[in-house]
C-alpha cells in the first residue's frame, strides 16, 4: 500500500479520511464547514473537505458519491466523478448538488463523497489514417439491445 501525503486543515475537528472495512474501494470525504447549510432544490455549491493531498506520479483520486446519500436525499456530485490531478495542490472540494425536491441539510462532519485513490496512465495519441476494425465496429448506444 503506497503512502500518500496529506494535510488537514481543520475547521470541523474532522479525522482524516479512512477506509471503512478492508475491502473498500474509497475513504469518505467529510464535511469541513463552521456551521450546517442548507441546499436547496437542484441547488448545488462547493463542499469543503480542508484536505490537501500529494498524490504520487502515475495515480489520481476520483471524489465519487455515496450511494446511501444519493437513494435517501438526492444528494450526488454534480461532476461525478470528479478527478483530482496528481499535481493538484488545492484543497479538494466535493460539488454537491440536491436533486431531490427537498432542501437538505449539510452538517459539519457529514460523509458527504468518498474519494477512490489509483493508478492512471498517461498515453501518447499516435495519429493515424485508419483504426483498426472489431465486431462491435461503430455500434453503440444501446445496439446490442436490452436483455
Ligand atoms: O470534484 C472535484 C474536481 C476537481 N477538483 C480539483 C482537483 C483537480 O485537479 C482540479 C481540476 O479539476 P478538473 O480538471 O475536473 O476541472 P477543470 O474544469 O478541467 O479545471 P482545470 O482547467 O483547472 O483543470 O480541481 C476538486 O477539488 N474536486
Ligand atoms: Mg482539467
Amino acid at each position: 500500500m503506497p503512502n500518500v501525503h496529506i494535510k488537514i486543515i481543520n475547521k470541523s475537528a474532522n479525522p482524516l479520511p479512512a477506509y471503512a472495512t478492508s475491502g473498500s474501494s474509497g475513504m469518505d470525504l467529510r464535511a469541513d464547514l463552521p456551521e450546517p447549510f442548507t441546499l436547496g432544490s437542484l441547488e448545488r455549491a462547493f463542499v469543503p473537505t480542508g484536505l490537501f493531498i500529494e498524490l504520487p506520479e502515475g495515480y489520481e483520486a476520483q471524489v465519487r458519491p455515496r450511494s446511501g446519500l444519493a437513494i435517501k436525499q438526492g444528494l450526488t456530485c454534480l461532476n461525478t466523478p470528479g478527478t483530482i490531478d496528481a499535481d493538484y495542490r488545492g484543497e479538494i472540494k466535493i460539488i454537491l448538488i440536491n436533486l431531490s425536491k427537498e432542501p437538505q441539510v449539510i452538517n459539519p462532519g457529514d460523509r458527504v463523497a468518498q474519494m477512490v485513490i489509483q493508478q492512471v496512465e498517461q498515453v501518447t495519441l499516435v495519429e493515424v489514417a485508419e483504426i483498426g476494425t472489431t465486431e462491435r465496429g461503430a455500434g453503440g448506444f444501446g445496439h446490442t439491445g436490452h436483455q
